[in-house]
């Protein structure tokens, strides 16, 4: 896309309404996503292994969608690989940073860069092949019903592939931690394969996020869910890296624990209120007012698992 003003502003961010699913939304409340206003941001260090193949696919698969490629000046000269594949390609776009400064301030910058070109669907992928560019339309089509869809590993229907029992048991720690201490009903909340409605990241003050690391995933989502905004987790498949190394570390870690523990002791929670919605259909997840702007693709009941 030539990047071009945002003049599609309108948004369905309703938190009165009592949540539905998406066939049961009326078509005036659905908001069709352009496919051609549609940024995929993909912050990289060192994955000069993985970039290339993951532009490529993702491409192939959604060949109206543009990619911006935030590099941290990495040693193993990625930045100069994205910027071959943006001379061929004018679909993709490269963000160079001086250095290291992590994922979250990374997906800042490139949001910020996404706001400023006038994109209207903005999306967060891995460069190393986690996450299938193949399954972005199922996310952008779950994106006509909600104001951020989140690619689930732990709904039903969502899968890991050769993770190390050690990732496996970090990540639903993690989010059992986050859910228990925040009250958020996702199941997913430190997934990093998401696409967010323009206007969710406008909403935010984007220079005020602090997080730095992976919990900025959780910090986004619990900002947009508070809000009021709709959050919608649809099943994706996660596939462990096969070249390079992760950048999960310890002050990953620690940055997250801290931080989720400090916004839980210092915001107030949600109240839990009696359940005013009831839904028979056995496909469809029971809302409590609290979670009502908050969906799951598949036969889950909502609530803490
Ligand atoms: N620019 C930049 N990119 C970074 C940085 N740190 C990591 N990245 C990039 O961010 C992506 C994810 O980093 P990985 O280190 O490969 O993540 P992971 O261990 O596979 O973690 C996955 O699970 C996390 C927890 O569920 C997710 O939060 C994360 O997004 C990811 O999907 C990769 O493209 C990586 O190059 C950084 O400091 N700067």
């Amino acid at each position: 896309m030539t990047p071009r003003n945002d003049t599609d502003s309108a948004t369905h961010r309703d938190a009165t309404r009592a949540d539905t699913t998406a066939d049961m939304v009326p078509d005036q409340e659905r908001k069709r996503v352009d496919p051609n206003r549609v940024v995929v941001c993909v912050p990289t260090y060192n994955e000069r292994d993985n970039l290339p193949d993951t532009a490529r696919r993702l491409r192939t698969a959604n060949p109206t969608v543009d990619l911006l490629v935030i590099d941290d000046a990495s040693p193993d000269g990625t930045g100069k690989i994205a910027d071959e594949l943006a001379a061929s390609d004018d679909h993709i776009h490269v963000l160079h940073r001086e250095g290291k400064s992590g994922l979250g301030t990374a997906y800042v910058a490139g949001f910020s860069w996404a706001l400023h070109h006038g994109y209207t669907v903005i999306v967060e992928m891995d460069a190393d092949g986690s996450h299938q560019p193949e399954q972005l339309p199922r996310l952008l089509a779950a994106l006509d019903h909600a104001d951020l869809v989140i690619g689930s590993r732990w709904i039903p229907g969502g899968e890991v592939r050769n993770w190390p029992r050690r990732r496996f048991l970090l990540s639903r720690g993690a989010n059992l931690y986050v859910r228990a201490a925040l009250g958020i009903p996702l199941r997913d909340a430190t997934a990093g394969f998401r696409a967010y409605r323009a206007d969710v990241l406008r909403d935010r003050d984007l220079h005020r996020v602090t997080s730095q690391g992976y919990c900025f995933q959780v910090d986004l989502a619990w900002q947009a869910w508070r809000r009021g905004f709709r959050v919608r987790e649809v099943p994706i498949t996660f596939v462990e890296r096969e070249r390079g190394t992760s950048k999960m570390s310890n002050a990953v870690v620690a940055e997250a624990l801290w931080r989720v523990a400090w916004w839980a002791a210092t915001t107030r929670r949600h109240r839990p209120t009696p359940k005013t919605t009831t839904d028979t259909t056995p496909h469809e997840p029971l809302h409590t007012p609290q979670d009502r702007n908050v969906t799951q693709d598949r036969n889950v009941t909502s609530g803490h698992a």
